[in-house]
C-alpha cells in the first residue's frame, strides 16, 4: 500500500538558508518525513490530508530547547526576585508539594501552549518524568526529557538516589513514544550537584551515549564560588568532570569569559539561550553574538513558565534579537536570520532531535504562520517578521512527525478545555496546600 500523504498547500516556505520561496510541502505521513517541496504545486493533487497554507508561511516547528514544562502550574506564583531567593524561598518549597498528577496537568498545559504557538519539540528538566513522557506521547510532540537532580542540602544517600534516578530515567525512556521521546541525564547545575556525583552522571551518560543537560553560568553568584574554590572557570570545571562534549547542552551561559567561549566551541557542546528568564531574574545578558562568532551551536529556550512567564518561543526570538544587540552594543548583532536559526536549526542540533529544517528528507515538524494580520503587513521581509513582529497566536496549523497536531487553531491531540480546567484545579489545590 502506498504510504499516506499530507499536503501543505498554497503557502510560502522558509528554507534552511533563510530564503522564502513559493511552494507546497508534501509529507509522507507514515515515515513522518518531508517528501517533496514543490514549487510547481503539482506534487500530489489528491493527498490523504490537506492543510491550507494560503497567506501563510511554512516554517520548521520551533524548538524550545530548555524548559521545565510542568512549571506552568507555578506561572505567576512568585515573581520579581533574583534566581537564588526565588528558587529557595518560593519555587523549591512549592515543588516539594507537587504530585505526579500535578506534573501531568502542568505538562499537558505547557504542551498545549507550545502546540498553539508552533513549537513541536522541547527539552524538559523536571521530576515525575513518566508523567511528562505520557503527556508528550499523547500530545504528539517531540521532547528530550530528563530528571533534574540536585544534591546540595541532601544527605549522601538521598543525593546519590536523585542522581541515580536521573540516570535510570534517561535509560528507561530513551526512544519512548515511537522514538519521539529521547532523554538526557540532567544534573541541575554545577553548583547544586557535588563533584563526585557530577562525575558519576557524566560516566553513565557516556556509557549509554546519552547527552547531559544542565544549568551553567546563569548568575554571577554561581560563577564566584567555583572560581574561589577551584581557581578555574565553571565551564573548564564542567569540561574536567566530563559534561562538555558535542552531545551535551547547557542552559544560560550568561557569565562566560573568552576562555569559556573557546571551551564551548572546541568541545561542540551547545548553549541554550533563555533571554526572557535572564532578564526577568536579572541574571544578566548572554554574549550571544560572540558565541555565534565562535561557532558555538546556540538554541533558544523559554525556561520554566514561572520565570518567563509563557512558553511562546516567538517571544524568545524577539528577545534574543533585541537583547543580543544590547549585549554587543551593536544593532547589527543577532540579526533576524540568526534568531530564527537559533529557534529552529540550532534547537534541533542542540538537542540532537530531528526537525528544524524544511527540506526533503527532514522530519515533517512544521508550523504554518498566518500572515494575514495587520501587525504582519506589509511583507517586505518574512524572516524579519518571524523575529520581530510575529507571535505564537499567529500560528494556524502545527504538524509533528507528519501528524497534524493543530488545524485552524484547534488542537486535535489534547482537549484544550479539559487541560485548562485540570490545570486550574491542580494549581488552586497546590496553592492551598503550600499556603
Ligand atoms: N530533583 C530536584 C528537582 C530538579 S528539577 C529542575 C529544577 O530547576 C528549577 N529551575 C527553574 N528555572 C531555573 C533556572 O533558571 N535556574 C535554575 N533552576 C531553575 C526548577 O524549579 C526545578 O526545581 C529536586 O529535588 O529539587
Ligand atoms: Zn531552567
Amino acid at each position: 500500500m502506498a504510504s499516506e500523504t499530507l499536503l501543505v498547500a498554497g503557502g510560502r516556505v522558509l528554507r534552511p538558508d533563510m530564503r522564502v520561496t513559493e511552494a507546497d510541502v508534501l509529507v509522507d505521513r507514515d515515515a513522518g518525513r518531508i517528501k517533496a517541496i514543490d514549487a510547481d504545486r503539482s506534487a500530489d493533487r489528491d493527498p490523504d490530508v490537506r492543510l491550507d497554507a494560503t497567506d501563510g508561511l511554512v516554517v520548521p516547528g520551533l524548538v524550545n530547547a530548555h524548559t521545565h514544562v510542568a512549571m506552568t502550574l507555578l506561572r505567576g506564583y512568585a515573581d520579581d526576585k533574583p534566581l537564588d531567593a526565588w528558587l529557595r524561598e518560593d519555587i523549591w518549597p512549592a515543588e516539594a508539594a507537587l504530585t505526579p498528577a500535578d506534573v501531568r496537568a502542568g505538562a499537558e498545559l505547557g504542551i498545549l501552549e507550545m502546540i498553539r504557538s508552533g513549537t513541536t519539540a522541547f527539552a524538559d528538566m523536571y521530576f515525575h518524568v513518566p508523567e511528562v513522557v505520557a503527556a508528550v506521547e499523547k500530545a504528539g510532540v517531540r521532547a528530550r526529557v530528563g530528571h533534574g537532580a540536585v544534591t546540595v542540602g541532601k544527605d549522601d544517600p538521598d543525593a546519590r538516589d536523585d542522581v541515580e534516578e536521573s540516570i535510570a530515567v534517561a535509560r528507561e525512556y530513551d526512544g519512548a513514544a515511537d522514538g519521539r521521546v529521547r532523554t538526557a541525564v540532567m544534573p541541575h547545575s554545577l553548583t547544586t550537584v557535588s563533584e563526585p556525583l557530577l562525575r558519576e552522571a557524566a560516566a553513565a551518560a557516556r556509557d549509554e551515549g546519552i547527552p547531559v543537560h544542565f544549568h551553567a553560568n546563569e548568575t554571577e553568584d554561581e560563577v564566584e564560588p567555583i572560581v574561589a574554590e577551584r581557581s578555574t572557570r565553571p565551564l573548564s570545571y564542567a569540561d574536567d568532570v566530563g559534561i562538555l562534549s558535542a552531545r551535551d547542552f547547557l542552559a544560560h551561559a550568561v557569565h562566560v569569559d573568552d576562555s569559556e567561549i573557546d571551551k564551548l566551541s572546541e568541545s561542540g557542546a551547545a548553549v541554550v539561550h533563555c533571554p526572557a528568564s535572564n532578564m526577568k531574574l536579572a541574571s544578566g545578558i548572554a554574549p550571544v553574538q560572540r558565541l555565534l562568532d565562535a561557532g558555538v551551536t546556540v538554541a533558544l529556550g523559554t525556561d520554566g513558565a514561572a520565570s518567563n512567564n509563557d512558553l511562546d518561543l516567538f517571544g524568545e526570538l524577539r528577545d534574543a534579537a533585541m537583547v543580543g544587540k544590547l549585549a554587543a552594543d551593536d544593532a547589527a548583532a543577532v540579526p533576524a536570520a540568526a534568531a530564527v536559526r537559533m529557534a529552529t536549526q540550532g534547537g534541533a542540533d542542540a538537542l540532537s532531535l530531528p526537525g528544524g529544517r524544511v527540506e526533503v528528507g527532514a522530519a515533517a515538524d512544521l508550523a504554518i504562520v498566518d500572515l494575514d494580520a495587520p501587525h504582519l503587513t506589509p511583507q517586505h521581509d518574512l524572516v524579519s517578521h518571524l523575529a520581530y513582529a510575529a507571535r505564537g497566536s499567529d500560528v494556524r496549523h502545527t504538524v509533528c512527525d507528519g501528524r497534524v497536531l493543530m488545524r485552524d487553531r484547534e488542537v486535535l491531540t489534547l482537549d484544550a478545555e479539559r487541560v485548562v480546567g485540570m490545570a486550574r484545579e491542580r494549581a488552586a489545590d497546590l496553592a492551598s496546600r503550600t499556603a
